[in-house]
């Protein structure tokens, strides 16, 4: 592909991800790749190039665009390598007409920039949504040591007991260590929010939202494989991702419990007040992952939040019947904005006399109302709200 053309292929893909944030369609990365699926000519130099482009525009753009030309306008008037590349070749983008449009520049959505600055989240902490995430991994308990681990690459230690960073695209899952399962793709910040919980062998331990099971498999490690540990969730396809990882890790303790909707309490009744810790990882908007999908800030809007927050009251709700009397509940959202982290937990400790919070003991991360947040700017991980409670005994 000539360099003009893979503008024009990134024009193309951004007009898919704008169609798809409107209309809750699918994520960037699997446009991108079924883009290139139905073209194989073009190489992996090509792929490569055209990926950076559209993240690039994506990133440079603050509320939905018009279109993926306004889009790669916006980018252009940032980068003086672009404006030359349209130049009505054969399969470029036709040259930029005098007084035409570019998208607005900007963090997200004008609603969406207030709302996090309500929530102390401007300037460099804001900028830093939208840098570019390392890759971290978490080593497997149950499979290796950190100290004594052999990776192709060092990897920088993490504050996490079991994290090393690499640079972001290191191909880790060609590496034997990864096919053999002692080493996971996890954030810092998520094996954090793992640590909070503090699940020890032979506890009876729920997680909640257990999606693909990223945070059930460091819980499992933290067990050390001994106890009850009930992986659940409403979405199937989620679910059953976890269980070839969950043989793939080695941890044989998990239960994968497919919950209804609606009637989750029922599902999990056997458990009801017996859980030593339930870890509720709840459904959000997301916020604090924009480094990985910086266009999920086009996919939401105010009434999303609002429903957002409301399962996560439900959530909490449905956890806190499931702790035993001297149990403990750790909440957990990539958001940052309070809507979804510290006024949720002041709502359910508000309506419950019998809980209290207790200060996760984390390394990183700094206080936010009776819980803890990590964010990109601060912390060098996705953003994440943590709260701990404890249920009287
Ligand atoms: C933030 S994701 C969980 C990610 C997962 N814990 C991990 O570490 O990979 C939130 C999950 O909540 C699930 N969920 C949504 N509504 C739910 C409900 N009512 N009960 C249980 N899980 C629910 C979603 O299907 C999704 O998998």
């Amino acid at each position: 592909m000539t360099p003009a053309a893979r503008v024009q292929a990134a024009i193309e893909l951004l007009d898919a991800v704008i169609a798809a944030a409107r209309t809750g369609g699918a994520p960037a990365d699997r446009l991108i790749a079924d883009y290139f699926r139905q073209r194989r000519y073009a190489g992996s130099k090509d792929r490569r190039a055209v990926r950076e482009l559209v993240y690039r525009a994506i990133r440079a753009c603050g509320p939905v665009p018009r279109d993926g030309r306004a889009a790669m306008c916006r980018l252009a008037l940032e980068d003086a390598a672009l404006p030359p590349l349209f130049d009505g070749s054969p399969h470029g983008p036709a040259p930029i007409g005098p007084g035409e449009e570019a998208a607005d520049a900007g963090l997200a959505p004008a609603w969406l920039e207030e709302a996090l600055a309500g929530s102390a989240i401007a300037g460099d902490e804001a900028r830093a949504l939208l840098g570019r995430a390392p890759l971290d991994l978490r080593v497997n308990r149950l499979k290796a040591d950190r100290a004594t681990l052999d990776l192709p690459e060092p990897g920088d230690v993490l504050a996490a007991p079991d994290g090393l960073r690499f640079p972001a695209g290191t191909a880790v899952d060609r590496w034997t260590a990864y096919r053999e399962g002692a080493v996971e793709i996890q954030d810092h910040g998520s094996q954090l929010a793992c640590i909070a919980v503090g699940a020890r062998p032979g506890e009876t331990v729920i997680d909640l939202c257990a999606g693909g099971g990223g945070k059930t498999l460091a819980l499992a490690a933290a067990m050390e494989n001994r106890g009850t540990l009930v992986a659940s969730d409403t979405d199937r396809a989620r679910l059953s991702r976890l269980g070839p990882r969950a043989q793939r890790a080695g941890a044989g303790m998990i239960e994968s419990v497919l919950l209804d909707p609606g009637r989750e309490a029922e599902g999990l009744a056997r458990f009801a007040g017996q859980a030593d810790a339930v870890l509720v990882d709840a459904p959000c908007s997301g916020t604090g992952t924009w480094r990985r999908n910086p266009e999920a800030r086009w996919r939401l809007d105010p009434a999303a939040l609002t429903r957002f927050a409301a399962v996560q009251d439900r959530l909490l709700a449905i956890a806190a019947g499931l702790v035993r009397p001297g149990g403990r509940l750790v909440f957990v959202t990539c958001s940052l904005l309070d809507a979804e982290g510290a006024e949720r937990i002041a709502a359910f400790l508000s309506e419950r006399p019998d809980w209290r919070a207790e200060r996760p003991d984390l390394p990183l991360g700094r206080e936010r109302g009776a819980g803890l947040r990590l964010t990109p700017g601060h912390d060098d991980t996705d953003g994440f709200f943590i709260a701990r409670a404890a249920r009287a005994c």
